[in-house]
């Protein structure tokens, strides 16, 4: 019976780890050991400071097919939580959401358009509401109602899951994968370390996308706006206010310069934010990548599988990227390579 690990506890790793404990029958009989190493959890990954709104965002060149599966699966995970009772724990809510484009090439990235609800295009009028003021004008709009999942309810309450169900937790920074994965007791190995796998692997198709928020107490918003734009803001209760995304900057440390940007941005969508309050500001580093990453490599009798490189939609991605590591793992088992 395998012993697995799977290296991350952000996003990606808890729900990897949970999909393989709830998921991987073995004879049946014997529990499956799943144990999380990580250097760090919860609230101290990237998800932790983001909204969690649910949306394909920066995901560079990966295939609009496969974030459509892995994108639908997480829409479907939440519409589950949020019909349950546990929607309040995990930071599930529903929510109106207006994506604008001043793309001229195509309208809002609406290939996923059937996976939210109710999608409609914005009219020209709804449109012009918008673009008064505007130099760079928006092309064309979506309206449509979908989730945020905050990972900083959503980490620890699938977290909880994890070790009721028997997972295993272990802090812990591994430094050099290959000698990890040849000693180590675990005979498969889910590499879920975001943008650690960059010096994990020297991956360098890995770089960070800069992403600085600032919350704010704004609790009469109960919409999103998002510019999709290149240096777009966005607002999305409750209440972040984003954002920057700017591509191989490493800089942790809150920036003024952004947070005016970010701040005078969001006032122009929505004037009455000038009265808030704001709580702090927030920098991560999104796991930027030319496209995720997220296949299998044998190494000797063990398995090493990767799950990395989700941009600026690792909580959009984490339950349908989980359920294809299960399904490499169960393929690897039925080819009796376990
Ligand atoms: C400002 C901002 C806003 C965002 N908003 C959204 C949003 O609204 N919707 C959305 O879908 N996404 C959003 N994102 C993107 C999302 O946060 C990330 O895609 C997601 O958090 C990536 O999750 P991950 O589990 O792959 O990586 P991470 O969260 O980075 O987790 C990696 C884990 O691996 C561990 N690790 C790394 N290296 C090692 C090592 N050598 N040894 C041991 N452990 C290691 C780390 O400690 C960590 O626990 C946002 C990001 C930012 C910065
Ligand atoms: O800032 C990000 O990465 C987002 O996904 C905003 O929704």
């Amino acid at each position: 019976m395998p012993n697995i690990a799977v290296i991350g506890a952000g996003v990606n790793g808890v729900a990897s780890a949970i999909k393989i404990l709830e998921h991987y029958v073995n004879d049946g009989k014997t529990p499956i050991k799943v144990t999380i190493i990580s250097e760090d959890f919860t609230p101290n990954t990237t998800g932790d400071g983001s909204a969690g709104l649910w949306g394909p965002y920066l995901l560079g060149g990966t295939s609009q097919a496969k974030v459509y599966k892995w994108s639908k699966s997480m829409h479907q995970f939440l519409e589950k939580i949020w019909l349950s009772e546990d929607a309040g724990e995990a930071g599930v809510c529903l929510l109106p959401c207006i994506r604008l484009s001043t793309s001229t090439v195509d309208t809002v990235e609406d290939f996923w358009r059937d996976i939210v609800y109710g999608a409609v295009d914005l009219s020209k009028e709804q449109l012009a509401a918008y673009n008064k003021g505007r130099s760079v004008k928006f092309t064309s709009g979506l309206s449509f109602v979908t989730y945020t999942s905050e990972p900083i309810k959503l980490l620890p309450y699938l977290m909880k899951r994890f070790t009721r169900n028997g997972g295993v937790v272990v802090r812990k920074r591994i430094t050099d994968l290959d000698a990890f994965v040849a000693d180590s007791e675990y005979d498969v190995i889910v590499n879920c370390s975001g943008l650690g796998s960059k010096t994990l692997l020297n991956d360098d198709q890995m770089y960070a996308v800069r992403g600085q928020v600032s919350r704010v107490r704004a609790n009469w918003i109960f919409s999103a706006v998002l510019d999709e734009s290149d240096d777009g803001n966005y607002i999305i209760p409750n209440v972040v206010l984003g954002g920057t995304h700017q591509e191989r900057d490493y800089n942790t440390k809150v920036c003024q310069n952004d947070r005016r940007m970010i701040v005078d941005g969001c006032q122009r969508y929505i004037p009455g934010l000038e009265h808030t309050e704001c709580l702090f500001d927030w920098v991560g580093l999104r796991p930027g990548r030319t496209q995720l990453r997220l296949e299998a490599e044998r190494r000797g009798r063990k398995l090493l599988i990767h799950n990395y490189g989700h941009g600026g939609s690792g909580v959009t991605l984490c339950w349908g990227c989980a359920d294809d590591v299960l399904n490499i793992l169960l393929a690897a088992k039925n080819g009796s390579k376990l």
